[in-house]
């Protein structure tokens, strides 16, 4: 079996400044509330208030189930905690648990489309939990109860089942089951165990331990060959301390007493208890190919290294994000919840829990493909003892676990809307997922396997040190800061910014060795430009864009970032002076607009000023180059203001000429046009050109000009509420990017990551 590889890890390190700035950060917390409908003029006050919203109201009294047509219901869950067990963190109290709750709230919507809402309920005594819950049906779709310690959760759960017609779900029992049961699957799969001989151990026996011992036991599993321990040590059926009648259910018989006793010859070790409960000895000293998940959050209770200082035979598993085999209910409950709300389930029943569980057993073995591959790291995973189960960005738990979940609803007779066409429900749930955090995700994690040293040429900007220090701590590679090394120092002083680690590097023009490189190389570039060899020496000694630039074209460094202190266009010159365009390409600006779902490419938003036909042409090569390297397949749309030629126009027969040029070019992608942007962008409209070579609306927009380029994703950005990542720049022959003026640490760190993205691809 092979070893827990070290270089495995892709550890996505935070600081608890960088934890407590991103919380801080705009609007305080993770989540805010948006209509879904105009509220702009009178009309729509009447509609959406008085007098209009009488009719819904009369409806939903008459038939309870239009609520699902004219209200949120149908698409809204609820995150219900006290606070009494707040990850492995224990009893912190309803207000410390609110950022979980709010996290949980954000994932729902991220993963899966369900809007959430969190609820903290201050209150240890179950009564007034369930009192305080039980009433919230009409508002909810679903309430998924969290973070609620043993056994007070078990109790809460059942009464507010019985008492409530909508699932409620406590996820750190089910959902955690849920997930560790198909990655336990697997585990036995590989390891040839069969599950009635195999000894279990589980460390805990709170509200997630006693729901994966349950599932463990309904799976096949022999009640004798699994033992429970918590603070006290093993429960067994002599034992009167600290018990309570779940734990009873599960005592054993048996002579082990403390947890390394029972751990002695164990098959498989289940931790969801607190970090480090398991120790080396305990390790050493279980069966052949052991199985070793260690759940606890936010720390395991061993880590993979140690596993894999003792023993190499050992699949291994996590909580985490940033070890393989991330066992974490995250990839449960968006999907279990989604597949329920789909068909309106009244309840999420076992027969619903075990095919989430096989479907995400099931899609761990399946073969990677191509665009899936690109979620994982840019290495295609293969079903093995590091690869047990997908990891939470795999694009394709959206369709394979909701469909499975609303079948199983359907057939358990509890669906009360049950989906007629599964082919085309799974199509819908795809379509429910925005890509780019996917991208994004890909992105960093190439990074960490391949780091670069990046050059961040605004070295004494706060920002700029904020976002070198993140670099690092992502374990992205090294970040050189460009400036005055006291300079530095000092503002990093004031503003508590650690510059003594381990991969930031300050580098001074001034009293640098290359000095002499760097201004012989850019000599030799701009001497017939008018340049005098002294001029390039005041450039390199006094202007970090040519050093930083000249650092990256002499391979000192990989990449660079700037922008921050200057303008685009200012910026860009500077950085021509040093770096030629690759040969064979043009460099242009691509725009990444992302906007309820959708991601779209605009290019060209910041180089050629008015294009004429064969540079719109190239720019539509560049962008859709650009849009295959982060994964997208892309489909062009060459904007105008017209469409197939109505109306017609000089501007647009420019835009015209460009599909001709690529139709000789014979490019390997799809493009159409001249079209303008609803056209383009709205599949409704699309429809009545059913002539168009577009398969479906675009994702690379090519503007006419810079101008409406620029301007429209500014639109974009400022009214139509889309996140703009870019400028990116694209076709130069080193891997420079800028940011915008005044951008944030964490615009600065994704160019970066973009920066050094590119420079290994
Ligand atoms: N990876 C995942 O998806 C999930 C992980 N978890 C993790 O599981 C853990 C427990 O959560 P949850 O069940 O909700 O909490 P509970 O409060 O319901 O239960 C905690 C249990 O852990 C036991 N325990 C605590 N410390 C130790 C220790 N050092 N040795 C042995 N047992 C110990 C407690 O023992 P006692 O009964 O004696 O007090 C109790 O039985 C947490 O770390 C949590 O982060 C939870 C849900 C999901
Ligand atoms: C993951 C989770 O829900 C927990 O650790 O509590
Ligand atoms: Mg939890």
């Amino acid at each position: 079996m092979p070893r827990t590889d070290k270089s495995d890890r892709s550890i996505s390190q935070v600081t608890d400044q960088e934890a407590l700035d991103f919380h801080a950060r705009g609007r305080p917390g993770k989540l805010e509330i948006n209509p879904t409908k105009p509220m702009a003029t009178q009309r729509d006050l009447s509609l959406a208030y008085s007098p209009g919203v009488a009719v819904p109201v009369k409806a939903i009294s008459e038939d309870p189930s239009r609520a699902f047509d004219y209200t949120a219901k149908g698409n809204l869950v609820a995150v219900i905690s006290n606070g009494t067990a707040i990850l492995g963190m224990g009893n912190l109290g309803a207000l410390a648990s609110k950022p979980v709750m709010e996290g949980k709230s954000v994932l729902f919507k991220r993963f899966a489309d369900v809007d959430s809402i969190d609820l903290e309920v201050d209150t240890e005594n179950v009564d007034e939990f369930v009192n305080s819950v039980r009433f919230l049906g009409p508002s909810f779709g679903g309430i998924n109860l969290e973070d609620i310690k043993a056994p007070d959760c078990f109790i809460i759960e059942q009464r507010l089942r019985e008492l409530m017609d909508i699932p409620v779900f406590h996820d750190d029992q089910h959902g955690t089951a849920i997930i560790a049961v198909a990655g336990l699957i697997n585990a036995l799969h590989l390891t040839d165990r069969d599950l009635k001989t195999t000894k279990l151990v589980c460390n805990g026996a709170g509200a997630a331990a006693i729901a994966c011992v349950e599932l463990v036991k309904a799976m096949g599993f022999s009640p004798e060959n699994i033992i429970l321990c918590d603070t006290k040590g093993v429960i067994h059926k002599d034992r009167t301390e600290g018990m309570n009648q779940w734990k009873s259910g599960h005592a054993a018989q048996t002579k082990a007493r403390s947890l390394a006793d029972a751990m002695e010859g164990a098959d498989v070790f289940f931790g969801l208890s607190a970090k480090g409960a398991l120790t080396p000895e305990m390790v050493a000293s279980m069966a052949k190919n052991p199985i070793i998940f260690a759940m606890a959050n936010p720390d395991p209770e061993i880590t993979p290294e140690e596993v894999a200082s003792i023993r190499n035979d050992a699949i291994m598993a996590t909580g985490r994000s940033d070890y393989p085999n991330q066992v974490n209910n995250v990839l449960g409950f968006p999907y279990i919840f989604r597949g329920a709300l789909d068909v309106r389930a009244s309840t999420i029943n076992d027969a619903m829990k075990i095919a989430a569980a096989n479907a995400l057993a099931e899609l761990a073995r399946e073969d990677v493909p191509d665009d899936v591959a690109a979620a994982y790291q840019g290495v295609r995973p293969r079903f093995g003892p590091q690869y047990i189960i997908p990891v939470p960005f795999d694009p394709r738990l959206i369709s394979a676990i909701p469909v499975a979940v609303a079948k199983a609803a359907m057939e358990s007779g509890v669906a009360q809307k049950p989906i007629l066409n599964m082919e085309a429900y799974a199509q819908e749930l795809s379509a429910r997922r925005d890509p780019i955090a996917s991208t994004l995700q890909r992105l960093y994690e190439r990074v960490r396997r391949h780091p670069k040293r990046v050059v961040f040429a605004e070295g004494e900007e706060e920002q700029v040190m904020r976002a070198a220090v993140s670099y690092v701590n992502q374990k992205l590679g090294t970040a050189c800061l460009l400036g005055r090394e006291e300079q530095m120092r000092e503002t990093a002083k004031l503003a508590g910014i650690d510059l003594d680690r381990t991969g930031i590097e300050l580098v001074n023009a001034r009293v640098s060795r290359r000095v002499e490189a760097y201004t012989d190389y850019l000599y030799a570039r701009l001497q017939r430009k008018g340049y005098l060899h002294r001029d390039c020496q005041r450039l390199i000694n006094t202007d970090r864009n040519h050093f930083g630039a000249c650092m990256v074209a002499l391979g000192d460094a990989d990449a660079m970032v700037t922008g921050t202190t200057r303008n685009y266009s200012t910026a860009l010159e500077d950085i021509r002076r040093c770096v030629d365009v690759k040969p064979g390409h043009r460099m242009i600006g691509v725009s990444l607009a992302l906007c309820r779902g959708r991601t779209v490419f605009v290019a060209d938003t910041a180089v050629i000023d008015m294009p004429n036909s064969e540079e719109l042409a190239d720019i539509a090569e560049e962008a859709a180059g650009m849009a295959r390297r982060l994964g997208y397949e892309p489909r062009v749309a060459m904007l105008a203001y017209s469409t197939f030629g109505h109306p017609t126009g000089e501007r647009s027969e420019r835009v015209r000429d460009a599909v001709r040029i690529l139709d000789k070019r014979r490019v390997d992608f799809e493009y159409d046009g001249e079209m303008a942007a609803d056209v383009a962008l709205n599949s409704k409209v699309l429809e009545q050109y059913p002539f168009c070579r577009l398969s479906g609306t675009a994702n690379v927009l090519v503007m006419p000009a810079f101008h409406s380029a620029s301007i429209s994703t500014k639109m974009l950005q400022e009214l139509g509420g889309s996140t703009v990542i870019g400028p990116l720049l694209v076709g130069l022959d080193k891997s420079i990017q800028i940011v915008s003026m005044g951008a944030k640490d964490s615009d600065i760190v994704n160019m970066a990551a973009i920066a050094a993205y590119n420079a290994s691809s």
